[in-house]
């Protein structure tokens, strides 16, 4: 097998050929303003060692790749009855920001990887008295950087344009599915998709699910077992959207992407991966991020039914 330093650069030559097939996100005012050229990349191996190529410490969005970090938030603060009572673990088949199926399939949302199901997860999450602050605490303590903040500009340019979510939210609440009213929801949700964060910082998160939930430079214990056995199973089905399946078949990894052109992927008990560049898909995936994965799923052999080696 070639070595992790060849595979990572000859994945980023592949995954830069794609990057004109894509288009920055522009629902959201203030992230149209990334760089549809970039691309980067982070690999952390559980005995530490790091490698990184491109825009590895470009700083972006962290966006729906926080679901998964609310969905252990959530599961660590009210409890897995609470949390499962207000959203379902079924893919949707259907767009991330879909409001369709809060209708016309049940009223619950589907799962907590779309956004009405973080809005929901997020609402479980309000007797704290500071919920956001908390939020940012585990996210500080899963990437390993204690200087993780929040992109004040694009919460306030999202927490303006957001109709589409404050629709689905005030739906949820007329069902009585949220915790609290809307608005508080909404603006947890809208502050955890702008918490700023690089490659380095989601690869380090990655290893630490890859590595059950302990931090393999330390030690310690930062999720519950049975909270990252559930997170890595709804990345695997609803991780990257309308398009887990074909994810699933082509990397066959565990992954979570967000619209500000991030994808983390958790390699059971071998790494963490975060690849980066802000060029989408039709579905909200990063095109550059996502060929990163194939092709180091593919070199590296990572697909979780990779098979033996003939
Ligand atoms: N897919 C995403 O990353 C979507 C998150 C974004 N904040 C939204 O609400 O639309």
């Amino acid at each position: 097998m070639i070595s992790i330093e060849q595979a990572i650069d000859e994945a980023m030559r592949y995954a830069r050929t794609f990057l004109p097939e894509g288009k920055v996100a522009t629902y959201i005012p203030e992230l149209a303003h990334g760089d549809p050229g970039q691309l980067g990349v982070c690999l952390i191996t559980k005995d530490g060692t790091v490698y990184h190529d491109g825009d590895w410490q470009q700083e972006f969005t962290i966006q729906s790749i926080s679901k998964t970090i609310c969905l252990i938030f959530a599961l660590q603060t009210a409890g897995y009855e609470k949390v499962f009572s207000k959203v379902g673990v079924e893919p949707t088949g259907d767009a991330f920001n879909s409001i369709v199926k809060l209708e016309t399939k049940t009223l619950h949302p589907l799962n907590p990887m779309i956004n009405a199901g973080a809005i929901a997860t997020a609402s479980c999450c309000m007797d704290l008295e500071d919920p956001f602050g908390a939020f940012m605490d585990l996210t500080r303590r899963l990437c390993g950087r204690e200087s993780i903040q929040l992109n004040e500009s694009v919460y306030l340019s999202e927490k303006k344009s957001g109709m589409r979510n404050r629709s689905m939210a005030y739906l949820m609440q007329s069902d009585n599915i949220l915790e609290c009213d809307a608005e508080l929801a909404l603006d947890l949700y809208f502050r955890m998709c702008s918490v700023s964060v690089t490659t380095e910082d989601l690869a380090r998160y990655a290893v630490v699910l890859a590595n059950d939930g302990v931090d393999p430079a330390t030690g310690e214990r930062l999720v519950e077992n049975w909270i990252v056995r559930i997170v890595k199973t709804l990345m695997v089905t609803c991780g990257m959207y309308d398009g887990s399946g074909e994810f699933a078949m082509k990397v066959g990894i565990p992954a979570k992407s967000g619209v500000g052109g991030g994808i983390m992927a958790s390699v059971e008990d071998r790494m963490g991966i975060a690849a980066f560049g802000p060029a989408l898909d039709a579905k909200g995936n990063s095109v550059g991020a996502y060929r990163v994965l194939e092709y180091l799923s593919q070199a590296l052999r990572l697909h979780y039914f990779a098979g033996k080696d003939l």
